[in-house]
């Protein structure tokens, strides 16, 4: 085990349905690195960090997360887990409908006793999503925003509890290029800040310069299905 890794993976295997099936030996990433994670559509990106995050329970290995061994947790004490250490924006961002854009954004803190909406995590919201131009578009629930916005909206939600790991599938899939670059910046900044560790999924080899490192999942031993 790497003394400071944030990410430990060992002996990991999944099998998804009759034809798919995700075998990684072992993948360490310390705290504070900034990794993309690419890879053939159908590849089992979005399979990874469902297993990172503990949404997923692979049928083989181990995940230690921080001093947290996610694989022996059972389901309550992963979602517990999930909701107080891991900003997970997804690919089809999971915004809830009836709720507007703001309560959106602070909808982890009505997930988990140990966070709780003060003033200034409500400042907080506002400052982040003014940072993405999402001001003036907070009252609005999310069939009445651009895939862009909900987009961003979902990276704001993420981002608010100051989560140590943040994992982003396709977070700047459906913005253009200065938005997609406003998108990394304001990632990086706030995983800096929160001296988080940030996995992000992309599809958009121009960003990958910006990383401190690619995971790519052609180097993953392709298992038989
Ligand atoms: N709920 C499920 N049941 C069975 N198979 C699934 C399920 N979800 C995904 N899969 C399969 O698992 C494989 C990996 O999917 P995954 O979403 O992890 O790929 P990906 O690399 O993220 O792809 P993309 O770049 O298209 O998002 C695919 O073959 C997919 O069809």
């Amino acid at each position: 085990m790497t003394d400071r890794a944030m990410i430990e993976v060992t002996g990991l295997a999944l099998r998804r349905g009759e034809s798919f099936a995700l075998a990684i030996e072992h993948l360490s990433i310390p705290a504070g690195e900034r990794v993309a994670v690419v890879g053939p559509s159908g590849a089992g990106k979005t399979t990874l960090l469902n297993i990172l995050s503990g949404i997923l329970n692979p049928d083989a290995g181990h995940v230690r997360i921080g001093e947290t061994a996610v694989t022996t947790l059972s389901d309550r004490q992963r979602r517990m887990f999930r909701a107080r250490n891991i900003g997970f924006v997804f690919q089809d961002f999971e915004l809830v409908e009836y709720l507007s854009a703001r309560e959106n954004i602070l909808y982890p803190y009505r997930l988990t006793d140990a966070l709780s909406i003060t003033r200034d995590v409500r400042d907080r919201a506002e400052a982040l999503a003014a940072s993405v131009g999402l001001e003036g578009k907070l009252r609005r629930k999310p069939a009445n925003l651009s895939q862009g916005e909900k987009q961003r909206v979902a990276i704001c939600r993420a981002l608010l509890p100051r989560p140590k790991l943040i994992l982003a599938d396709e977070a700047t899939g459906n913005l253009d290029p200065a938005n997609k670059d406003l998108i990394l910046d304001i990632l990086f900044e706030q995983a800096q800040a929160a001296g988080a560790t940030l996995l992000a999924v992309t599809h958009d080899h121009a960003l990958l310069p910006r990383f401190d490192r690619v995971i790519n999942f052609d180097d993953f031993a392709a298992v038989p299905a």
